[in-house]
């Protein structure tokens, strides 16, 4: 695999002004984005948040995931916390495409659930990879991540991929009646370490997206 590190330029939010480092994939030609905050490279273990697109929910303000909830919030402790990294990796749909996510919407529209709609597809039920942390990591002098996830597979597969994780640090938010059955299959299904009764609720995070 080769990441190639491209640019980077100020990008600033309504939480603070990151940096945004851009990076491109040569096998796949798909380009990932960093964003960083203070200083990042001095060894110690940096606030992280390995995000995987999700088009509908990062910015088209989807209520069926906990996506959007979850970048909103994970760019806001970075800010609270003065230092941090999230890794914007072009993996829609766990891995399957935007085309076929909106199919897989679409039979989750008719009763399945969001594992057994990749299924119905012919897919497996989660199709990312995190090998490609690794480089954009390197680059940008982070050796480990106190990482905000709840999901236990992330935290293996960047282990395994040679990624430190000094700590899990759970992000439960944005839960509201779209999306409680979907929260609900990621835990029985998909492993996440999370109950409903952990999550702040939709309503509570800074951009309101009413039921
Ligand atoms: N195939 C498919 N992908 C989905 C669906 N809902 C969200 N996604 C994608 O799922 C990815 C996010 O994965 P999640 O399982 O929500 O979260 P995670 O990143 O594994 O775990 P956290 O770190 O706790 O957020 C994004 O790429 C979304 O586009 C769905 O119903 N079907
Ligand atoms: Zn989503």
């Amino acid at each position: 695999m080769t990441i190639r590190y491209i640019a980077a330029s100020r990008l600033p939010t309504p939480w603070a002004t990151f940096t945004m480092h851009g990076f491109e994939d040569e096998a796949t030609g798909k380009d990932h984005i960093a964003l960083t905050l203070g200083e990042v490279g001095d060894g110690e273990p940096v606030l992280g948040r390995v995000h995987s697109e999700c088009l509908t929910g990062d910015a088209l303000f989807s209520m069926r995931c906990d996506c959007g909830y979850q970048l909103q919030e994970a760019l806001k402790r970075i800010a609270e916390e003065g230092r941090g990294v999230l890794l914007y990796l072009r993996q829609e749909g766990r891995g399957i495409g935007l085309l076929n996510k909106i199919r897989a919407y679409h039979l989750q529209d008719q009763g399945a659930d969001t594992v057994e709609a990749n299924e119905q597809l012919g897919f497996a039920a989660d199709l990312r990879r995190y090998d490609l942390c690794v480089p954009m990591l390197e680059t940008l002098g982070i050796g480990s991540l106190k990482l905000m996830t709840n999901n236990p597979r992330k935290v293996a597969a960047l282990t395994r991929a040679g990624v430190g994780v000094s700590e899990r640090v759970a992000l439960t938010t944005g839960l509201n009646p779209h999306n409680e059955h979907y929260l609900s299959t990621k835990a029985g299904k998909l492993g996440h370490m999370m109950a409903l009764g952990d999550f702040t609720q939709a309503s509570d995070v800074d951009i309101e997206r009413k039921p």
